[in-house]
């Protein structure tokens, strides 16, 4: 079976240090010869960071926008071109410091993109004085930072340099207490040693494995049916579902029908598809307990049978 392509996000506030990290990392994968590609985000209209961006570094840019939220399609294709253009161990997607790291995620989840890519972390890029002064932030600015420590698999709290011992002591009992269990560094320029973080992002992982997706702190899990369902028994399921699934994607069939389904926060919606897709649903959420889920799900396509 073909070797699926690991996945790493870089998230954090903006300016908190993720492109200083990126170039360490595009040294780091050189070394160990992985073939790495690099996607990028920024809300402006022009690429600022990309020009660090090595040549030999397959690169694609999606700008003026953010791709958890009106890029997301693009981010799918260009993720696709650079996996059918390249033959790569790596790629290391940079979300603008805007972005959701769940939705990002989200968005690399794609049905179409199930077999050639494995996700294999957050990284989220903290900044550090910015976070201990985020009392002078808006409420959606200190919001933002909270999810990107609390969804990170692996927190570096970037820019200590100037901080006393007793902030540092603070940043360690906040990533405790966020995201407990997750490690976490403090650093200057994200000087992080790289080993390091591969082997503890992935706990148990030797230093040359890439991150499972076990490990990561949001899970993922796909279902895929045998053929159409009901309908109404499928969104009665759907109701009773748990509050800890963020997002449901992929295709699903009534009767003749074959949509493109997106559950976001409690909502379903369904756009026609035309293709014939493989009918397979995407599950993003926390604890996910997937024995029953799949119990709910073949159940679903029982009851489907005698109506
Ligand atoms: N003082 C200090 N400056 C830092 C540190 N790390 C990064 N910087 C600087 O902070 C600025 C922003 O760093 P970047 O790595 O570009 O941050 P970013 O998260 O990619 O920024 P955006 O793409 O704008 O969100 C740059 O000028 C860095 O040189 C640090 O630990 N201390």
């Amino acid at each position: 079976m073909k070797k699926k392509v690991d996945v790493i996000i870089l998230a954090g506030f903006l300016g908190s240090g993720k492109t200083t990290l990126l170039k360490q990392l595009l040294v780091y994968e050189k070394e160990r010869n992985h073939k790495t590609a690099v996607l990028m985000n920024e809300l402006g209209k022009v690429s600022i960071d990309s020009d660090v961006i090595p040549g030999d570094v397959p690169l694609k840019e999606l700008l003026n926008g953010c791709i958890c939220c009106s890029l997301s399609d693009q981010l799918e294709k260009q993720l696709w071109a650079l996996c059918k253009e390249n033959e790569l161990d790596t790629l290391i997607i940079e979300a603008t410091g805007a972005a959701h790291p769940i939705d990002v995620l989200d968005a690399c989840l794609s049905p179409y993109l199930l077999d050639e890519l494995s996700v294999s972390g957050i990284i989220s890029v903290m900044d550090a004085p910015r976070w201990l002064d985020r009392d002078i932030m808006s409420v959606q600015a200190k919001m933002l930072m909270l999810e990107q420590i609390k969804h990170a698999d692996y927190i570096v709290w970037n820019k200590t340099d100037s901080l006393s011992p007793e902030q540092k002591e603070q940043l360690e009992r906040d990533a405790k207490r966020l995201n407990k269990g997750t490690p976490y560094i403090l650093t200057d320029y994200a000087s992080v040693e790289l080993s390091r973080l591969f082997s503890l992002a992935g706990k148990q992982c030797s230093e040359h494995q890439p991150i499972s997706t076990e490990k990561l702190k949001v899970k993922t899990w796909v279902y895929t049916f045998n053929g159409p369902v009901n309908k109404k028994v499928f969104e009665n399921w759907l109701c009773e579902a748990p509050s800890s699934i963020y997002r449901i994607k992929g295709y699903i069939k009534y009767e003749d029908q074959i949509y493109l389904f997106q559950y976001s926060y409690g909502l379903p919606s369904y756009e026609k598809e035309l293709m014939k897709m493989p009918l397979r649903l995407v599950f993003i959420g926390e604890d996910l307990d997937e024995e029953r889920l799949e119990e709910g799900l073949k159940e679903v396509e029982k009851n489907s049978r005698y109506r």
